[in-house]
């Protein structure tokens, strides 16, 4: 079932691009090599950053004794009530920089705006903020109130392609295939990219085409989001939006994306994990690491 978008019924644009621009070959195995031995490499160096500074001591917790709820990110005004109300676990909730690529996991909280600072190679300067990662972490909900605490627009890729198309992503997928999904994504997202202040929510797999990539770094601030698959596949499991998890164990599925994608995802520049907890803990935790 695909998300509603406001298309008039029936009338998708016929086989037509997404948006304007290059059609998108798929890469030669060669230049997919290259491109991973470099991402690999800096997970490599990260990993030793954060052997040699060892600051592994408790978590930023914030509870709020209510289950986190579902908040469909084209649908703001649930997702506020849903805000107001209280996400979250009656167990200890966790907004954290990544606990496996930032010298500072699992960090008390008094240690959490030092590590930040630590962690913002890339303070924010003005350029379009781009959230990426897994499907579920959070990029189009946080992004949102990320937006609106920064005062800047607020774009989702998804959306965007989506009121292109005049077709959800399932219809996308359905009727022309996973390529072209793809080939919109990285024609949308170009066009995202105009340099003006903004908080960009991509598409869980954007962030692994390397001309994608490539823009965002160059061009954006990378954020990385990240949470446990375990995670992941209780906030996946609310809608049925994703064709990528359709018919399938969503836990097995987000694990194996996970082992294929963080190597490209770790090449962002900030890495915040947003396990349970309230969309505010991981907006603030995002703040914390871009120096705001
Ligand atoms: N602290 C939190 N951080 C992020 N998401 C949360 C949090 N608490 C609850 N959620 C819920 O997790 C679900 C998935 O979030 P969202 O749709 O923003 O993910 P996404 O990264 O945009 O996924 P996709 O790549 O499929 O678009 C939503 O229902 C959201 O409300
Ligand atoms: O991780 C992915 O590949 C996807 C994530 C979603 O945001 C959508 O872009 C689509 O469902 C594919
Ligand atoms: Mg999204």
């Amino acid at each position: 079932m695909g998300r509603g978008v406001g298309r008039a019924a029936g009338s998708p644009k016929p086989g037509g691009r997404i948006d304007s621009g290059r059609s998108c070959a798929s890469p030669a195995p060669a230049a997919i090599a290259a491109s991973v031995r470099p991402a690999a490499s800096a997970l490599l160096e990260v990993r030793k950053r954060d052997l040699l500074l060892d600051l592994r001591h408790g978590s930023f917790r914030i509870t709020t004794g209510q289950q986190e709820q579902d908040a469909p990110d084209h649908d703001e005004k649930r997702d506020e009530e849903h805000d107001q109300a209280g996400h979250g676990y009656d167990l200890g909730q966790t907004a954290e920089i990544d606990d496996r690529h930032a010298p500072f996991a699992r960090a008390p909280w008094g240690c959490i705006a030092r590590a930040a600072m630590m962690q913002s190679h890339s303070p924010w300067t003005g350029r379009p903020i781009v959230l990426v990662g897994l499907m579920g972490v959070g990029k189009s909900t946080v992004g949102r109130r990320l937006a609106a605490r920064l005062s800047l627009p607020f774009a989702d890729a998804d959306h965007e392609i989506e009121a292109a198309a005049g077709l959800s992503v399932t219809e996308i997928f359905d009727r022309f295939g996973e390529p072209y999904f793809r080939d919109g994504e990285r024609r949308v997202i170009g066009r995202l990219m105009d340099g003006t202040p903004k908080v960009i929510a991509t598409g869980g797999g954007a962030f692994v085409n390397d001309e994608t990539r490539n823009l965002i770094l160059e061009q954006g601030l990378a954020v990385w989001l990240n949470a446990s698959p375990d995670v992941l596949a209780e906030r996946v499991r609310r809608r049925d939006t994703r064709p990528l998890l359709r018919g399938r164990d969503p836990k097995t599925v987000l694990t194996d994306l996970a082992s294929r994608r963080d190597p490209y995802y770790a090449l962002a520049p900030i890495h915040v994990s947003s396990q349970r907890g309230p969309h505010e803990a991981t907006v603030n935790a995002i703040l914390k690491a871009i120096g705001r």
